[in-house]
């Protein structure tokens, strides 16, 4: 398969790439028209923070199945976008965490000591020692605003040398940021009470423009460090409170514009030092990152699961040989039940009883509702069809018991609407030989393979053989079959599988017979 990477990445994933046999073409500049055509046979993408991921990009990338993002920020990737597509976004959460902690202790230090202004006067053969008189971290405050990985790794290193660390995180326990030593306060009070001020949070609306006039404000005459995204920062408010000498110093690693251009209001100041996005730019970072991404296009394009993606459903990788033998049946479940029932989908169940019902389930249940919207829908896999769902409306519960009436593990798919609702229930026998074993109530064991048709009808003589005479009539071949019954002269349900498509005039032929209650031709190969 071909994996597309658009911004430059470590050899080493590139490797892992190669090693698992897949086509890897690189395309550092790409933009545009050009990004299209080379996304447009991609199986995988991979970029860094350089690539616009858009919906256009989606739009054009018809075999595309997961964006590797190596490194953390997602914020250039449409993830909903993804989602409606059925395309898997993975990051690689971990691989560079220390590089960037690290970078931000560069920087306070660099802001606090005016290190690159002194740099450039000194090459410039000016010995400026009587103009610089920096500040120790050492006995100050650092309010860390966004304390999660990257926020934590910095606040411990500048606990340990010295600093007392309060931090504005809506989202983290006060026990959690008692253990690395920081105080939570509110944003405000990190603000009033920090001489440095150092910004860890994602980019995403809520946070847009978080720092702005009024923070910088509160800040006074403190420092503010930015290794994290650009738009978290005001910029043209930092800009004048550096001008107007309210701010002491800030360093900023990240922009709102990436490159940042050479007019920018932030490089008309000394006291604004700036890197040109490096946080991530260590060789072990990047061969950390670099792998990790790699190992989850791998995983992806085998069907595996995807250890860090952000909008699939997850399974822990120790747990899948257990759960994967399930997601077929799951799959075919939802496809039958929703083939036999009459008009439209509003809920559906996934009910797993046993053995199953012990593990993360979530994928297992995102195929069911694959399975589901499959005869519906056209581009339908287990990453949007949790979305599809709750875009139609449709109301999705899951449940789970470990008793087991008949079978060692059982998944139930009950698709249902005000007036009608049909449930599927499908199992493996011997571990791995799957099998649907109740139809609407009926005990079947019916081998779910192809094109397939479920009658109902008064159970009395002749009338399989109608259905055999009329298929027959028809040209459609009955590769096997299994009949159930409620009770003797009550209602049957009969599952044949057939080896083609059951003609409109056949259904048409049956449905005329009054013994004939319901024939429901179904496929499990996509759409019917
Ligand atoms: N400069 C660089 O090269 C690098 C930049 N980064 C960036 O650093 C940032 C942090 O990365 P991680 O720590 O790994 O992310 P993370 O997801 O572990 O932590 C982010 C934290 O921000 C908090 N947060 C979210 N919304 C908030 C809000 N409105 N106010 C306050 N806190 C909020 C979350 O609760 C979370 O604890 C990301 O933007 C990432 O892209 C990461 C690595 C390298
Ligand atoms: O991981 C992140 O969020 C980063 O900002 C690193 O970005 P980069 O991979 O260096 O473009």
């Amino acid at each position: 398969m071909k994996v597309l990477v658009t911004d430059p990445i470590d050899d080493a994933g590139l490797d892992a790439l190669r090693d698992a046999g897949h086509e890897v073409e690189t395309g550092y500049e790409l933009e545009g028209e050009d990004l299209l055509e080379a996304v447009s046979d991609a199986h995988g993408l991979i970029v860094r923070s350089g690539t616009e991921v858009t919906e256009e990009v989606f739009e054009a990338a018809d075999e595309l199945v997961i964006v590797g993002r190596a490194g953390i920020g997602v914020d250039n990737i449409d993830i909903d976008a993804a989602t409606d597509h059925g395309v898997i976004v993975a990051n690689a959460p971990e691989g560079n965490v220390r590089a960037a902690a690290e970078h931000t202790v560069a920087m306070a230090f660099a802001t606090a000591r005016s290190i690159p202004q002194a740099h450039i006067r000194l090459k410039d053969g000016e010995w400026a020692k009587s103009d610089y008189l920096g500040a120790e971290l050492n006995g100050k405050t650092l309010g860390v605003v966004g304390l999660g990985r990257v926020g934590q790794e910095v606040a411990k290193k500048l606990d340990s040398l010295g600093m007392d660390i309060v931090a504005y995180d809506p989202y983290i326990s006060e026990e959690r940021a008692q253990r690395i030593g920081a105080e939570l306060v509110d944003l405000e009070e990190s603000l009033k009470q920090a001489d440095f001020l150092t910004v860890h949070t994602p980019l995403t609306p809520e946070t847009e423009g978080l720092i702005s006039e009024d923070e910088l404000d509160m800040l006074g005459d403190g420092y503010l460090i930015n290794c994290a995204r650009g738009g978290v920062v005001d910029e043209d408010a930092l800009a004048a409170k550096v001008e107007d000498g309210t701010l002491a110093g800030a360093a900023l690693d990240v922009f709102a514009e990436e490159p940042l251009s050479a007019d920018s209001p932030l490089l008309e100041h000394d006291e604004i030092i700036v890197t040109p996005h490096l946080g991530a730019s260590t060789e072990a970072a990047q061969e950390n990152v670099a792998t990790s991404t790699a190992e989850q296009v791998n995983a992806a394009l085998v069907g595996e699961p995807v250890a860090n993606a952000l909008n699939a459903p997850s399974i822990d990788e120790s747990a899948f040989p257990r759960v994967e033998p399930y997601i077929d049946i799951a799959e075919t479940a939802g496809k039958v039940a929703a083939q036999l029932l009459e008009g439209r989908i509003e809920n559906v169940e996934v009910t797993y009883e046993g053995d199953i019902a012990d593990e993360d389930v979530e994928f297992v249940t995102a195929s069911a509702l694959k399975g589901v919207f499959e005869p519906l829908e056209w581009q339908v896999n287990a990453v949007n069809a949790p979305q599809i769902a709750e875009d139609r409306g449709v109301d999705v519960t899951e449940s789970k018991t470990r008793q087991a009436e008949d079978f060692q593990s059982l998944i139930s798919v009950t698709v249902s609407n005000d007036d009608d609702a049909v449930t599927v229930d499908g199992t493996l026998f011997a571990g791995d030989d799957p099998r649907i074993v109740r139809v609407d109530g009926y005990r079947v064991d019916a081998i779910p393979h192809g094109k397939m048709v479920v009658t109902r009808n008064t159970d009395e003589p002749g009338v399989i053989g109608l259905i055999g005479s009329v298929m027959g009539k028809h040209g459609v071949n009955i590769a096997g079959m299994f009949n159930a019954r409620e009770a003797h002269g009550g209602e049957a349900l009969t599952v044949y599988n057939v080896d083609s498509e059951v003609p409109d005039e056949a259904k048409a032929e049956l449905n005329d017979d009054e013994r004939i209650i319901g024939v429901n031709y179904i496929t499990l190969n996509g759409q019917s």
